[in-house]
C-alpha cells in the first residue's frame, strides 16, 4: 500500500500500483511541500505518511509567478467580454440570425470566432508567435465555406473594431487593420496538440454559446497548462454580475418578455472577470471594464473565497441548463440521498465555476452521457480558480482532472464534481458510488 500525492496535491492510495481511491480530506497543501511536488514530477510516492514528515525535501520554494502571462490573459479576456457584449446584443437584435450550426449541431457566432482570434493575435503579439501555443475550440473550417463568405466578413470587421479598443485595455492594436488571411490565420494557429510536456494556452472563447445566443449567461475561458499542470486562469463572465443580489435579478430579466428597468448602471456592476494562479492561495475579482463608461486600466480586483456552508441542507448546488448536457434525474437523486434541499441552480457556461469561486453555491456537478468526452477547455480556468479560491475540484472518483492528455480530460471517472469544502465534497462523490449502479448512465 502507498500514499501518493497527486498533481492535484491531494492523497491517492494505491496498492501494487493500482489506484484506490483518494482522500476523503482533499488535503490542500501549499507552500514548501507544494515545491517538493513540482520539483519532483507529477506525484510523489511515499510508502508511509512519516515520510512526509521526515522528508528531507523541504527545500524554499522557488518562485515562478506567471505575471505577465497573468496580466496579458486577464487583460486579453476583458477586451473579449467587451466584443461578446457587443455581438450579443447585436445577434438580439437580429432575432438569432447570424447563429451557424456546428457539424454536431452545436451553435456558433460570430463571437467564438472573433474572440479565437483576437486572444491569439494578442498572445501571439505579446509573447511572440513562436513561443505560443493554442489549443481553443474553434476551427476554420465552417468559416471558410463559402456560405460563410458574409460571417468572415463579419468577423474579420468584429475582430479589427476590437483590436481598434486594445490600448484601453493597456494591450497593442495592430498597426494596420488586419486582413482575411490574418484572421483565419490567427483562428487556425490554435490548434496545438496539448499533452504532458510543455507549456500551452487553452481558450473557449464563448462557452455556454446556447446562452449566450439566447441573451443569457456565457463565459469567455482562457488559461496556461505547463507540464500537465493548469497554471493561470481567467474566467470572463459579462452577465454574471459583481453581486450575488443581481443574479436573480437578472435571471428574471432575460426570461421576462415584458423588459424590466434594470437598477441604475452604477449599481448594476454586470459582468466580473475571476483569475488566479496556481500555488498562490487566492483567487481575484475584476468588474468589467465598460469602455463607454471611460475608465481606466488597472481596474480594482478584490480577492473571492467559496462559501464556508457545509451543512447540505443549507448548500445550493449548480449543473448545465441542458439536459443533453448532464442527466438532471441523475444529479436529483444524489441531491435528495446527500441531503440537499435548494433547488438546483442551472446556469449556462462555466459560470458555474464562477459562482463556486464565489461562494455564490456550494456544488457543481456534470455528469454528461456515457461516450461524450468532456474537453479541456470546458474546465481548465474554472478548476484552478476554485482551488485557489479554498475549494475542491475532482472526477466522480475523487481524481484530479488530467490536463495532459491532449484536448479531452482522458481517464474521467463518470462526471465533474467541485465543491466549497471537502466534506460536501466527499458526501457527493459518495453518494455517486451508491446510486451509480441503478443510474441508466
Ligand atoms: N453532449 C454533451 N454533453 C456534455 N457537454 C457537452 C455536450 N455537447 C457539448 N457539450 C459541452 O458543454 C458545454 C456547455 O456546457 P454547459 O455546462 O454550459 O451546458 S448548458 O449549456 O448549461 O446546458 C459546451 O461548451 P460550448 O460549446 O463552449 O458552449 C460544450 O463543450
Ligand atoms: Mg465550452
Ligand atoms: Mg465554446
Ligand atoms: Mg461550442
Amino acid at each position: 500500500m502507498a500514499i501518493k500525492i497527486s498533481h492535484n496535491l491531494g492523497l491517492e492510495i494505491w496498492n501494487n500500483n493500482n489506484f484506490i481511491r483518494s482522500n476523503k480530506t482533499h488535503l490542500n497543501f501549499s507552500g514548501k511541500l507544494g515545491y517538493c511536488l513540482s520539483k519532483f514530477g507529477k506525484t510523489r510516492s511515499f510508502s508511509v505518511m512519516e515520510d512526509l514528515k521526515t522528508s528531507s525535501l523541504l527545500a524554499p520554494e522557488p518562485v515562478k509567478n506567471y505575471s505577465q502571462e497573468l496580466d496579458v490573459a486577464v487583460r486579453a479576456v476583458q477586451l473579449a467580454c467587451s466584443l461578446c457584449q457587443r455581438v450579443q446584443n447585436s445577434l438580439i437584435s437580429k432575432n438569432g440570425d447570424g447563429v451557424q450550426s456546428k457539424d454536431d449541431n452545436s451553435p456558433v457566432t460570430i463571437a467564438d470566432w472573433s474572440v479565437q482570434a483576437t486572444v491569439s493575435w494578442i498572445l501571439s503579439e505579446s509573447f511572440g508567435s513562436s513561443n505560443v501555443s493554442i489549443i481553443a475550440e474553434e476551427d476554420i473550417q465552417n468559416l471558410s465555406k463559402a456560405k460563410a463568405g458574409g460571417i468572415l466578413k463579419d468577423v474579420v470587421k468584429t475582430v479589427n473594431e476590437c483590436l481598434a479598443e486594445a490600448p484601453r485595455f493597456g494591450l497593442k492594436s495592430p498597426k494596420m487593420a488586419l486582413g482575411t488571411t490574418e484572421v483565419l490565420e490567427a483562428i487556425s494557429r490554435c490548434n496545438s496538440l496539448g499533452g504532458p510536456a510543455g507549456r500551452f494556452w487553452t481558450l473557449d472563447p464563448v462557452d455556454g454559446t446556447l446562452g449566450f445566443v439566447r441573451g443569457d449567461q456565457y463565459a469567455i475561458a482562457l488559461a496556461l497548462i505547463e507540464d500537465g499542470e493548469v497554471v493561470l486562469g481567467v474566467l470572463g463572465c459579462p452577465n454574471y454580475p459583481m453581486r450575488k443580489e443581481w443574479l436573480n435579478y437578472h435571471h428574471r430579466y432575460h426570461r421576462m418578455i415584458s423588459k424590466l428597468t434594470p437598477p441604475t448602471s452604477e449599481s448594476w456592476d454586470k459582468g466580473c472577470v475571476l483569475y488566479a494562479r496556481r500555488g498562490s492561495g487566492e483567487a481575484w475579482m475584476q468588474p468589467l471594464l465598460h469602455v463607454n463608461k471611460n475608465l481606466v486600466w488597472p481596474n480594482s480586483a478584490k480577492p473571492v473565497r467559496v462559501s464556508t456552508i457545509d451543512n447540505p441542507s443549507l448548500a445550493t448546488f449548480c449543473e448545465p441548463v441542458e439536459k443533453a448536457n448532464s442527466s438532471h434525474s441523475f444529479t436529483e437523486g444524489l441531491a435528495h440521498s446527500v441531503g440537499l434541499r435548494k433547488q438546483p441552480l442551472r446556469v449556462y457556461s462555466m459560470v458555474k465555476y464562477t459562482a463556486i469561486a464565489r461562494g455564490d453555491a456550494e456544488i457543481f456537478m456534470k455528469f454528461s452521457k456515457a461516450g461524450y468526452k468532456e474537453k479541456i477547455w470546458d474546465h481548465a480556468a474554472g478548476v484552478v480558480i476554485i482551488q485557489e479560491a479554498g475549494g475542491v475540484v475532482t472526477d466522480a472518483g475523487g481524481r484530479p482532472l488530467d490536463f495532459s492528455k491532449g484536448i479531452y480530460l482522458e481517464g474521467l471517472d463518470r462526471g465533474v464534481v467541485a465543491s466549497a469544502g471537502a466534506n460536501l465534497h466527499d458526501k457527493i462523490i459518495e453518494a455517486v458510488d451508491a446510486s451509480w449502479d441503478s443510474s441508466s448512465l
